[in-house]
């Protein structure tokens, strides 16, 4: 089983203060920094672009996990490799040939992975998972922070983890102390959460509650 991720979606956090939410995140013990890309096309919102990730890279050394909700994710990948993103992820269901465009990410220099939407089956990674660095299984509708966690994805972990054991298994939507079992028991490793961290009294704690979950498979209560 791969190392526990914990990786704060920013989009949660004060897009006023990016650099100094990002430096917060860190310093309370994040190992990612989820940046979430949307187009208003793709997902039914917009957010940021390559220009915000080369702006928030002179401002520190993280590893920015960037999140593509975008149709035609190809368009991208040279401004986000100069921008200085660290992963570049995209959807299944954006790009017609997949396989060419994780050769495209990684010839850029960047890590690379695949995203696929509660309704897309994890089959359609299955032929590309050796390749990646990374599968991120959606848990909410992509397009909004402060959803409820699906837990009808969690099969879908399970099967990936099953077939893929040293696998970086990804999960983004409605994780937090009361769903982090379901789906650390399933699999994953690398844990997106926004509102259940930005929204917290004690973020730290429930970044550590969350990683403890992920450390023991889901077994034993998340607390903080
Ligand atoms: O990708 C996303 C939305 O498309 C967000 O990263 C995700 O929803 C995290 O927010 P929260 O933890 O509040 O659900």
């Amino acid at each position: 089983m791969p190392t526990a991720k914990i990786a704060p979606s920013l989009l949660s956090g004060d897009f006023a203060n990016l650099a100094s939410e990002c430096k917060r995140m860190l310093d309370l013990g994040a190992d990612y920094l989820h940046m979430d890309v949307m187009d208003g096309h793709f997902v039914p919102n917009l957010t940021l672009g390559a220009p915000i990730i080369k702006s928030l890279r002179k401002h520190t050394d993280a590893f920015l996990d960037c999140h593509l909700m975008v149709s035609e994710p190809e368009k991208w990948v040279d401004d986000f490799a100069k921008a200085g993103a660290s992963l570049f992820v995209f959807h299944i269901e954006a790009t017609k040939d997949a396989g060419a465009l994780i050769e495209r990410v990684k010839a850029a220099g960047m890590l690379v992975g695949i995203a696929v939407k509660p309704g897309t089956p994890v089959e359609s990674v299955f032929p590309y998972a050796a390749d990646l660095d990374q599968v991120l299984i959606m848990t909410v509708e992509p397009g909004f922070g402060g959803q409820s966690f699906m837990a009808n994805c969690m099969p879908k972990v399970r099967a990936l983890r099953d077939r893929f054991p040293d696998l970086d298994i990804q999960v983004d939507g409605g994780l937090g102390l009361d769903t982090i079992d379901q789906a650390a028991a399933a699999g994953a490793n690398v844990i997106v959460a926004g509102t259940a961290i930005f929204g917290a009294a004690d973020p730290r704690a429930v970044i550590s509650s969350l990683r403890q979950s992920v450390e023991a498979g889901g077994k034993g209560p998340a607390s903080a």
